[in-house]
């Protein structure tokens, strides 16, 4: 047997363990009402997986199947039933040849557990296992009166179940189901691929452009960083070099100021001696004087004695003999000749000095001539330059006066950002040069260098804002030199005249040059317009040429000179202040000199006067002695000449030592005055001298005041310098966290020169700025949004294909079930006229497919006509003959297909007596071919069992079966039939 046995335990009223054992094709089961029949029907049903409560005929809940008491039993925790299938001919996909299933249901959990062959399985594996095997829950295998009852009252769609059943397409179907429920997820997953795809290219966009922006800025960095560093190390290093060339100069300044400091004291000193050596010459003169009014003094009272001595000689001469007299005439004419003589000599020596000091003052008088015109000149030179200093001063306090938009730019400058200057102020011309660069730069030298466009754009905006007039802009980041080529280089520097390109003649903040040899790099400067029109026709024409006197030659051949009232340009003004400031040093330095000269020479004079006068004086009065000494000598010639024989001895006939000491006095006068003389004149010169050193300690002063002011001056450059080296060397350190040292072992030659450099750092920084907030996980993001993308799609095209394969799946299932329920449905057709025929005792009966254009969902209608009947519509036969036609159907089925077991529940209880032994008869050709389990009350069926189980019922609501075969219940009943006359087995 298919089904050999069922086991059940506290299912429904069967409380204790009950084994209904199936040994023979049709099994009956009988018994009263509700004695608990069609629970063996409800336990089978529930092992092959029965879900519905309702048609399980329980509760409220799954656990009311379990055994729940009676008035004498308590109830039970635990449902379970097993069948036990023989699978030897391997109805069942299984290579086990005896196949049980069961389940059981607790209580406490209400949870239901499954088991094939005593293994834990799932729900799903039973439904895999029975399907299309003809049992099932809702499988041919189980028909209640209820299915019957219900085929012919169904709707033409509700019936096509049943023949699905039979086509064995559950299995399709529900492959079907399972396909396209895996369709419609397959389609949530591909909507929801392309809802993700949708957001992530929504994303992706500016991602790409964020991702674009950072990977620009990382290279603009990386570029940035590479240069910099070198620019930094190489200004590091030039730095350094400064540093140490900037200590060289405060050393050697230094050494110098302490070299002066020496001079200084050694000048001090010497002067301090020399006041000394005046202090006692004026001590020595003062003496002197003193000597002198003492010699004068005597002199006096010698002059005094004389006359005294000379009345007295008169007196002794009157009384005296001839002979005496004589003599003492001698002695007086001796006397006056000796005195005369003296005075000549004396007078001559005066004479002669006096001459050789008129001579000096006069070469001195000359000198002072000579220096007083000098001097006048070089004061009128000074006044000259100091007047135009003062004008170009006033000038240069007011560059702009008439450029009104620079004027306002220049006073706003601190209030505006990235203003560098003008280009006048930035680009100072060299000497002599000014009025070459003022014709090379025409209008531009009123142009305001800014740092970038932006800046330029904030100014303009400034001047708009204020109506402060226009100015042009040139922004550093848009110069570039402009040089010219090598060729016209070569021909301008061999022309004669050939001075310098314009760049070359300006001076510049090294941050500057980029301008300047943008603007001036490609003019050529020469000596004279003839020179100048000589090298632009060797050029062609094709370059600007200025002169040193501002005259142009235009590329083209024009040009522009003559000259104005006023030529002053700030590009000139500053050259020229810077000149005039250097020749009013040199014109203040040489006036002063002059003027010292001059003074010299005035003193020189003034000295060689006073000593004249003195001398003229001493002349005056030297003379009036000589004149008396003269006439008195020849009077007393004259006068002792007529004495006779007078001898004139002048040297020898001496006998008063008074004359003799009067001349030796006034020789020691003489002296003296000569000796004041010359100490006055050694004062004078010792004066001269500390006059001199104190210029030279002047001069000292100021040129170590300006070495202080260079040292200081130096200080500040090297405090200036070593704080550029510190910056760039915090910069080294903070922005790319590297030490000098370290930086240097990294220096790489970037194939360009500093300044290009420079300027490219200035260009990325420019470049990094301008490209504004970067977001730097963009790249790393962007990759992986775009990874997700590529993923999505590749998903995407995977679902589109396991999509497309689903649906060719199902195509082929479809196929495959219209193919086997067509099958069916003939074989059903072709069986159902004879089975009705059988059943009916005539009459014909037929399948019709309501749409047979769609095989697949199609209703099932059926045509019948009992014998002797014309009615056609299955709704207008009685219960019996609606039953009788389901059975038919049921039967055609079971003859177009062979099912291994079918349980009947009372599927014949409308029939009558009649029918129900045509029904039992049929039912009987399928023995050996189907195994029947048959719950019935009608005895025509019970006939056709081979075995009956009897269930009964006691009051303590407990299912129990008796096992009756059915030729021991055949005599069983004829035993009771005899003893009890006509009870029915039914009643028993
Ligand atoms: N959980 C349960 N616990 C105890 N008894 C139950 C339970 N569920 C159902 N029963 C009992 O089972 C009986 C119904 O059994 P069933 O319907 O099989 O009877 P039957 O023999 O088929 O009757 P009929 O001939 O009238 O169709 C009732 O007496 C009912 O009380």
């Amino acid at each position: 047997m298919f089904l050999k046995r069922i086991e059940l335990q506290g299912f429904k009223s069967f409380a204790d363990k009950t084994v209904i054992q199936f040994d023979h094709d049709i099994t009956g089961i009988v018994g009263p009402n509700g004695c608990g029949k069609s629970n063996i029907n409800d336990a089978i049903r529930w092992v092959l997986g029965e879900q519905s409560i309702k048609s399980l005929r329980s509760g409220s809940s799954m656990s009311d199947i379990i055994f729940s008491g009676s008035k004498y039993r308590k109830p039970v925790n635990l449902a379970k039933v097993s069948l036990v299938f023989d699978n030897t001919q391997h109805i069942f996909d299984s290579d086990f040849d005896e196949i049980e299933i069961t389940r059981q249901l607790e209580r406490a959990n209400n949870e239901a557990s499954y088991f094939i062959n005593k293994t834990p399985c799932r729900l799903k594996d039973i439904n895999d296992l029975v399907m299309d095997t003809g049992l099932g829950r809702d499988s041919l295998s189980i028909i209640t009166q209820g299915n019957i009852s219900a085929f012919a009252d169904a709707k033409p769609e509700d019936r096509r179940s049943l023949f699905e059943e039979a086509a064995g397409v559950a299995k399709y179907k529900k492959r079907k189901q399972v396909s396209l429920r895996k369709l419609e997820k397959t389609k949530d997953n591909l909507d929801r691929v392309q809802d993700i795809m949708d957001e992530i290219e929504h994303q992706l966009v500016p991602l790409k452009r964020q991702a674009d922006k950072a990977q620009k800025y990382l290279s603009y960095r990386d570029s940035l960083s590479k240069i910099e560093i070198n620019v930094l190390v190489h200004e590091i290093g030039s730095y350094h070099e400064q540093l140490q060339e900037l200590k060289t100069q405060i050393d050697m300044k230094r050494s110098d100021l302490i070299s002066y400091d020496t001079q200084l004291t050694n000048l001090d000193t010497e002067i301090e001696a020399a006041r000394k050596q005046m202090y006692q010459l004026d001590a020595t003169i003062h003496t002197l004087q003193g000597e002198y009014t003492q010699a004068m003094n005597q002199s006096v009272q010698l002059e005094k004695r004389k006359i005294e001595l000379d009345e007295k000689r008169k007196y002794a001469l009157s009384q005296a003999d001839q002979e005496e007299r004589k003599h003492q005439l001698e002695q007086i004419l001796a006397e006056a000749r000796y005195e005369y003589e003296d005075r000549k000599s004396r007078l001559e020596a005066m004479q002669t000095q006096y001459d050789l000091l008129l001579k000096k003052q006069e070469q001195t008088r000359q000198d002072l001539y000579r220096c007083t015109s000098q001097r006048e000149q070089a004061n009128r030179m000074y006044q000259q330059l100091d007047n135009r200093q003062q004008i170009v001063s006033n000038m240069l306090a007011q560059p702009y006066q008439h450029q009104a938009g620079v004027r306002a730019i220049v006073a706003a400058k601190s209030s505006l950002s990235g203003i560098e200057g003008v280009i006048s102020e930035l680009l100072v011309a060299k000497d002599q040069m000014g009025q070459a660069i003022q014709a090379a730069l025409g209008g531009t030298q009123y142009q305001i260098v800014t740092d970038n466009e932006v800046s330029a754009r904030a100014a303009i905006g400034f001047l708009k804002r204020n109506r402060s007039g226009r100015a042009t802009f040139l922004p550093m980041t848009v110069c570039r030199p402009r040089p010219l080529n090598q060729q016209q280089q070569f021909i301008a520097t061999s022309c004669e005249g050939f001075i310098d390109f314009a760049n070359g003649c300006v001076q510049c903040d090294p941050r500057y040059e980029m301008v300047r040899d943008s603007l001036l790099g490609h003019v050529i400067v020469m000596d004279t317009l003839e020179h100048a029109n000589e090298c632009a026709k060797r050029l062609n024409h094709r370059v600007k040429i200025v002169t040193l006197d501002g005259e142009i030659v235009h590329p083209g051949g024009s040009m522009t000179g003559g000259r104005g009232k006023n030529q002053s340009s700030p590009v000139t003004l500053k050259q020229e202040m810077t000149t005039i400031t250097k020749k009013l040093t040199e014109a203040k330095a040489n006036l002063d000199a002059l003027i010292q000269k001059e003074n010299k020479y005035k003193q020189a004079d003034d000295d060689y006067t006073n000593s004249i006068v003195d001398l003229k004086v001493s002349i005056g009065k030297l003379e009036n002695v000589y004149e008396v000494k003269k006439q008195k000598y020849a009077s007393l010639k004259d006068e002792y000449g007529q004495l006779g024989d007078l001898e004139e001895n002048a040297t020898s006939g001496l006998e008063d030592e008074l004359v003799i000491e009067m001349s030796k006095m006034h020789a020691h006068i003489d002296s003296l005055t000569e000796q004041m003389q010359a100490q006055r004149q050694r004062r004078y010169q010792i004066g001269q001298q500390v006059e001199e050193k104190e210029n030279d300690v002047r001069k000292i002063r100021r040129l170590m005041n300006a070495l202080q002011s260079e040292i200081h001056q130096l200080d500040v450059d090297q405090t200036k310098k070593q704080t550029q080296m510190d910056n760039d060397l915090m910069r080294l350190n903070t922005d790319y966290q590297m030490t000098y040292e370290y930086a240097k072992s990294q220096y790489e030659d970037l194939s360009m020169d500093i300044e290009q450099a420079k300027d490219e750092v200035v260009c990325l920084r420019q470049k990094i700025k301008s490209l504004g907030n970067v977001n730097l996980d963009a790249p790393q993001e962007y990759a992986e949004l775009s990874e997700r993308f590529t993923f999505m799609s590749k998903q995407k095209e995977d679902l589109e294909n396991a999509s497309q394969q689903i649906l060719d799946a199902i195509a082929e299932m479809d196929q495959t079930v219209i193919e086997k329920f067509t099958d069916m449905f003939h074989k059903i057709n072709n069986e159902l006229d004879d089975v009705f025929k059988a059943l009916f005792g005539g009459g014909h009966a037929k399948l019709t497919m309501v749409d047979p254009d769609d095989v697949l969902h199609t209703g099932i209608d059926i045509d019948v006509q009992p014998p002797g009947k014309m009615v056609k519509n299955i709704q207008t036969f009685s219960g019996g003959e609606k039953a009788l036609i389901a059975i038919s159907v049921l039967f055609s089925i079971l003859r177009a297909r062979t099912m291994p077991l079918c349980i009947f529940d009372e599927v014949e209880a409308a029939l009558d007596q009649a029918n129900v032994e045509r029904f039992a008869k049929y039912l009987d050709r399928f023995r050996g071919q189907s195994q029947f389990i048959v719950v019935t009350h009608r005895p025509g069926t019970m006939e056709q069992c081979d075995t009956l189980y009897g269930v009964t019922m006691q009051k303590d609501g407990v299912s129990q079966l008796l096992k009756v075969e059915l030729r021991d219940a055949v005599h069983i009943v004829e035993k009771e039939e005899e003893e009890n006359g006509n009870l029915s087995i039914n009643q028993r």
